[in-house]
C-alpha cells in the first residue's frame, strides 16, 4: 500500500500581488510559503484549508472562493511516506493577514517573490500558478535543499 499525507496549501493573489507567509517553526522553518498543513481524519481537503488559512494569518476564506489549481507529490530519500499536497488558489478572503505564532504574512508582487527563501521546488512550479495553468508536480528531494528529479505537467482540468 502507499504510505502518503494529504497537505494543503493555499495561496490568497489578485492581478498584482501574491500574500505568503514566513514559516516561524516547525516543517519548512524560515521559508515563505502558502499557508497550509496537514488534513485531519474528520475533516476534508477543503475544510483543512479554511481551517490553516484562519489558524496561521487570521483570514476567513469561504470553500467557493477557493480554487483547486494543483497537486504536488512530494518524496524523500529514505523516508517512505510521500506528501500529497494540494493548492489553491483564491481573490476573496474575510479579516486582515495577522501574524501568528506560525507564519508572519506579507504581500509579495510578482516580480519580487522570494524565491531564494522558499522551498526549491516553488521557482519551477509557480509560473504555472501565476499563468492560470492547472498542475501536477511530482518532486524527489534527495535533502531537504536538494531536488534530485522532478516532473511537472500542465492538467487540462483537476
Ligand atoms: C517538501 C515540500 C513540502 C511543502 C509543504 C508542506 C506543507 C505544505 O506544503 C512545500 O510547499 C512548497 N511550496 N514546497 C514544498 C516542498
Amino acid at each position: 500500500m502507499v504510505l502518503k499525507k494529504v497537505y494543503t496549501l493555499v495561496f490568497l493573489r489578485n492581478e498584482k500581488k501574491i500574500l505568503l507567509g514566513l514559516k516561524k517553526r516547525g516543517f519548512g522553518i524560515n521559508k515563505w510559503n502558502g499557508f497550509g498543513g496537514k488534513v485531519e481524519q474528520d475533516e476534508s481537503v477543503i475544510e483543512a484549508a479554511i481551517r490553516e488559512m484562519k489558524e496561521e494569518c487570521c483570514v476567513t476564506v469561504k470553500k467557493d472562493d477557493l480554487k483547486s489549481v494543483g497537486q504536488l507529490d512530494f518524496t524523500f530519500e529514505g523516508d517512505p511516506v510521500m506528501m500529497d499536497v494540494r493548492v489553491f488558489s483564491g481573490v476573496v478572503y474575510y479579516g486582515t493577514p495577522s501574524e501568528t505564532d506560525e507564519m508572519a504574512p506579507k504581500w509579495f508582487t510578482y516580480d519580487n517573490i522570494p524565491f531564494d527563501d522558499m522551498w526549491p521546488d516553488d521557482r519551477l512550479w509557480f509560473p504555472y500558478m501565476l499563468n492560470n495553468k492547472l498542475f501536477y508536480g511530482k518532486f524527489h528531494y534527495k535533502d531537504l535543499d536538494t531536488i534530485s528529479n522532478y516532473d511537472i505537467r500542465e492538467l487540462k482540468s483537476m
